[in-house]
């Protein structure tokens, strides 16, 4: 078994590599003309491979470029270098991609009212993706009940409005829409952050209930580590436009090898480990504009030695994983990972 591979499916859907995204900040002629223009890097040279049937869960600090990664995925935005496959094929911007492709990816956001029109019933919210796709009513009519009861939603909530529901029931129509087409993957970009917490294990268990039956892809974002435990089967931890760790969940928790993500856990209180301290990262994160030369965290690593502000480390082999780290913190099960 290749070392990046989970320990579900192992067919390569989405393949990410070398992948960089770049923004201009300042784009006028003037800026052009004279070289000021200034860019953000908001991805920095990713590489990931997510898997048929897996979750990988993709974990960062607000900034650190999930959202960009996502939408480089979903088409919303090209790499500005690298290149991302699916299946195998290379995928440029979603208008470029064709339909049958992008009925394949269904995508549910952080704010599931905002999501929703709110001058559309639930009914035809969730009829919208199906009716555009040229479905014939008969079969979107059975689809619909499908889907009212794969997300635990009555009639009763079909014939209401954004506006009269919970933020659960709102994030349970988001999820009806976006796997009505019956997509492979799913894409979840923070799809509990805005609920409150009662409902946010609800929501959680819906999503690991509809990824068995339905034998979904999903790449579920999230700023919290504490988020991802129960639903993820990887998780890859982003810093900076970088993903600094990738490692199968229960393995990450346990021994953590990149000192950020042992940091991340250490301030989780029923994770953390026992008797442990609490590592409190100094400073806040660089700016993506002009970010540290050599590791992009040796500013805040605890453990930062004089080389890692010269040299950007490689990735480091570990077991079924890989950590982007000089000195990681040690692997006891064994190495030689390659990307
Ligand atoms: N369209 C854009 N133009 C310029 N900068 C952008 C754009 N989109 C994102 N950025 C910048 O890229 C960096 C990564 O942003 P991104 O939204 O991907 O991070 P994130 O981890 O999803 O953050 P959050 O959790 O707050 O949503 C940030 O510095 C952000 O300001």
């Amino acid at each position: 078994m290749s070392p990046q591979q989970p320990t579900t499916g192992s067919t390569p859907v989405f393949e990410i590599e070398s992948v960089t995204k770049r923004f201009a900040l300042s784009d006028s002629l003037l800026d052009r003309a004279i070289g000021t223009r200034e860019f953000v890097t908001a991805v920095d040279d990713v590489s990931l491979t997510i898997h048929e049937g897996e979750t990988l869960g993709l974990v960062g600090e607000s900034g650190s470029g999930k959202s960009t990664l996502a939408n480089l995925i979903t088409g919303l935005y090209e790499p500005t270098e690298g290149m991302i496959s699916f299946d195998g094929e290379p995928v440029g911007h979603v208008s470029a991609r064709p339909t049958d492709v992008r009925s394949q990816i269904g995508m549910v956001f952080q704010n599931p009212k905002a999501s929703i029109d709110p001058r559309m019933s639930i009914r035809d919210a969730i009829d919208e993706p199906m009716k555009a796709q040229g479905w014939s009513r008969s079969r979107r009519e059975d689809r619909m009940e499908e889907l009212l009861s794969l997300v635990n939603l009555s009639e009763h909530h079909a014939d209401r409005y954004a506006h009269e529901l919970s933020g659960g029931q709102a994030q349970r129509v988001a999820i009806a829409r976006a796997v009505a087409l019956e997509p492979r993957v799913l894409v979840l970009d923070e799809p509990t952050s805005a609920l409150d917490v009662s409902v946010q294990a609800k929501i959680t268990n819906l999503l690991v209930e509809l990824q068995e039956r339905l034998g979904l892809t999903m790449l579920f974002i999230a700023h919290d580590l504490s988020v991802v435990e129960h639903i993820a089967d990887r998780v890859a931890v982003m810093y900076l436009g970088q993903v600094m760790e990738v490692a199968p969940t229960e393995q990450l928790f346990e021994r953590p090898t990149h000192p950020y993500t042992s940091a991340l856990l250490s301030a989780i209180p029923e994770v953390g480990p026992d008797g442990g301290e609490t590592v409190i990262l100094e400073g806040d994160i660089p700016s993506p504009v002009n970010p540290p030369n050599g590791c992009v965290f040796h500013t805040r690593c605890p453990i930062a030695r004089p080389e890692c502000a010269e040299i950007n480390p490689q990735y480091e082999g570990i077991s079924h994983g890989r950590t982007k780290c000089l000195y990681p913190i040690d692997d006891e099960i064994e190495s030689g990972a390659e990307q």
